[in-house]
Order: structure tokens, then C-alpha cells, then sequence
């Protein structure tokens, strides 16, 4: 049977927790999407804070509600605060999140991964070519893009959830979060998100937002996924094109109420 779509009232209940927490979400991430990821956060009802210097970020992780490494321009110096956060993170007991940009293309970050992967994520937020890759199934991917479908991904998705107890999430068209038994589609979204650079590594911080003080982990991964593409898809309408639906993709965001939610249909 295909995963069934996450229920919408679901989700209100994971936006009301967002909003009600406004949880600390300490972000490590390429210097391309800095702007964005720190946006979508505000939007949504998180509070991001980008702590860099690896002097400073395991006593950031450990009081943040979610950490979130991102490798899309990954260095020697960026990699080394990365560790120390995540084992700041860890010993905290504070959740983190991998987002393993364009690790199908390149070596450095692909053992950079694999690494991180030992230091047991919360939750892995990538497209289809990452996830293979982070599986051992493949090995794809153009630059950042994707050259893979996210239904073609999704048994690497469970079998990556197996192999790291971690929630992964395996974005495209539809979504698929999976804990390696059990997993949700999100089939919200535009293809124009994929014309706006960062919408997947905001998607990831968004992870992360969720990720703090989640009861159901599941739930978390999957309601941050829906969020993103029902807020992609109310935008798509109020947009000419990538400039306008960023900033409408925002504002939808931040309008995204949980009762309007209850009363859609999913
Ligand atoms: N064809 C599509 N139709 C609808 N939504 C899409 C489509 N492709 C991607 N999306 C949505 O765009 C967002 C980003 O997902 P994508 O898989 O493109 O991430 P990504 O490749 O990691 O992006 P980036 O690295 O540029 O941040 C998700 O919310 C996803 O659901
Ligand atoms: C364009 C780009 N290059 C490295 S990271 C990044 C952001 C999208 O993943
Ligand atoms: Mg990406």
C-alpha cells in the first residue's frame, strides 16, 4: 500500500506546537541559504540563530532546541565546528538534523556524511540523489539538483531510517518521511520551488524547528514537509514567478493557521 497523505489535522496540531514553543533552532548551513533558512524559520513561529565559530558552538547547541547541519559548502574549519556541535548536541540530549547536499557528487562531503551518520541524527532531510547515495543505493546527482524521482528513493529512505534510526525525509514532487516501518506522503508543493534557491535547505531548518521537543518524531519531519509545500502551493498562486513567490512563500508561511487547516480537506 503507498504511504497516505499526512493528515491535516495532524499537522495543525504540529503548527500549534510549533507556534506555542517558538523553539531555539541553532543552524550550521551553507553560506547560500543563510538568509532564507533564517526567514522561513521567523515565518513558520521558530526562532534561528546561526552560531558559526567552533568556539562558540557546542555551547550553543546545548542550549538550543534542534541543531541543524547542513554541508553544502562544506570546508576543513565549517566541518570541525559541525562535529563539535553535533557532540555538544548529542551529550544535551538536543536533537539534530543532517541535510546532505550534493553528497552523491563529491568525496569530501560524502565522508563527511558518513561520518555524521555514526553520530546518530534525529532526522535526514534530503533529495531523492541524496538519500540513494546516503543509502549506498546510488550514487547521483547533478551539482545540488536531484537527477532522481523521490518514489524511486523511497525504499532507500526506509532502509537509511533503519540503518541510523533516524526519520528521513526524501523531498521532490511528493515527499516521503519514513522511520523505516512507517511512512507519510506529502504530495503538496510547486515546481517552481525547485527555480528559488534554498527552498530545500530552509525545508531542512524547518525539520529541525520541528524536531525540538517533538513527542512523535514522525509526525514532526512529516508536519514541516507539509507545511513547506502547502505554503509552496499558496504562494505558487499569489506569484509571477521565483522573486515574487519567495516572498509570497513567506508570508504564506507565516499565515498558515492551524484552524484554517481543520477545515481543508486533505
Ligand atoms: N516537482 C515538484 N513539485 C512540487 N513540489 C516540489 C517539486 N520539487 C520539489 N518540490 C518541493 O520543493 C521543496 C524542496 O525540495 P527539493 O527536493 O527540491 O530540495 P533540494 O533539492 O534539497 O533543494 P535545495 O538544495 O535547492 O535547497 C520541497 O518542499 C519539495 O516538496
Ligand atoms: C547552490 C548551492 N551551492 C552549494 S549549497 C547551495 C544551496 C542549494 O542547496
Ligand atoms: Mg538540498
Amino acid at each position: 500500500m503507498p504511504p497516505l497523505n499526512f493528515p491535516l489535522a495532524r499537522l495543525a496540531d504540529e503548527v500549534a506546537r510549533l507556534r506555542a514553543s517558538t523553539p531555539l533552532v541553532h543552524i550550521l548551513t551553507n553560506e547560500v541559504v543563510q538568509e532564507i533558512s533564517a526567514n522561513v524559520l521567523l515565518a513558520a513561529g521558530a526562532a534561528p540563530a546561526m552560531i558559526v565559530a567552533e568556539a562558540e558552538v557546542a555551547d550553543f547547541a546545548a542550549m538550543a532546541g534542534a541543531v541543524l547541519i547542513n554541508v553544502g559548502t562544506l570546508y576543513p574549519a565549517r566541518y570541525a565546528a559541525m562535529r563539535a556541535a553535533v557532540l555538544a548536541a548529542n551529550a544535551a540530549g538536543v536533537p539534530w538534523v543532517l541535510d546532505p547536499v550534493a553528497v552523491g557528487v563529491l568525496a569530501y562531503r560524502r565522508e563527511a556524511c558518513r561520518e555524521l551518520l555514526q553520530l546518530r541524527p534525529a532526522a535526514i532531510r534530503g533529495n531523492a540523489s541524496e538519500i540513494l547515495t546516503l543509502a549506498g543505493m546510488g550514487s547521483g546527482g547533478r551539482g545540488v539538483d536531484s537527477t532522481d524521482a523521490a518514489e524511486q528513493a523511497l525504499p532507500a529512505a526506509m532502509a537509511l531510517a533503519r540503518q541510523t534510526g533516524a526519520v528521513v525525509a526524501v523531498t521532490g514532487a511528493v515527499d516521503y518521511i519514513t522511520d523505516g516501518e512507517q511512512a507519510w506522503a506529502t504530495p503538496w508543493g510547486d515546481a517552481l520551488m525547485t527555480r528559488v534557491v534554498g527552498t530545500g535547505c530552509a525545508l531542512s531548518a524547518l525539520v529541525a524547528a520541528f524536531c525540538a521537543g517533538a513527542p512523535n518524531r514522525l509526525d514532526a519531519v512529516a508536519a514541516a514537509c507539509a507545511m513547506a509545500g502547502l505554503a509552496g502551493e499558496q504562494a505558487m498562486a499569489a506569484s509571477q514567478g521565483p522573486g515574487s513567490f519567495k516572498a509570497a512563500w513567506l508570508d504564506a508561511l507565516y499565515q498558515l493557521a492551524p484552524t484554517h487547516l481543520t477545515g481543508q480537506s486533505a
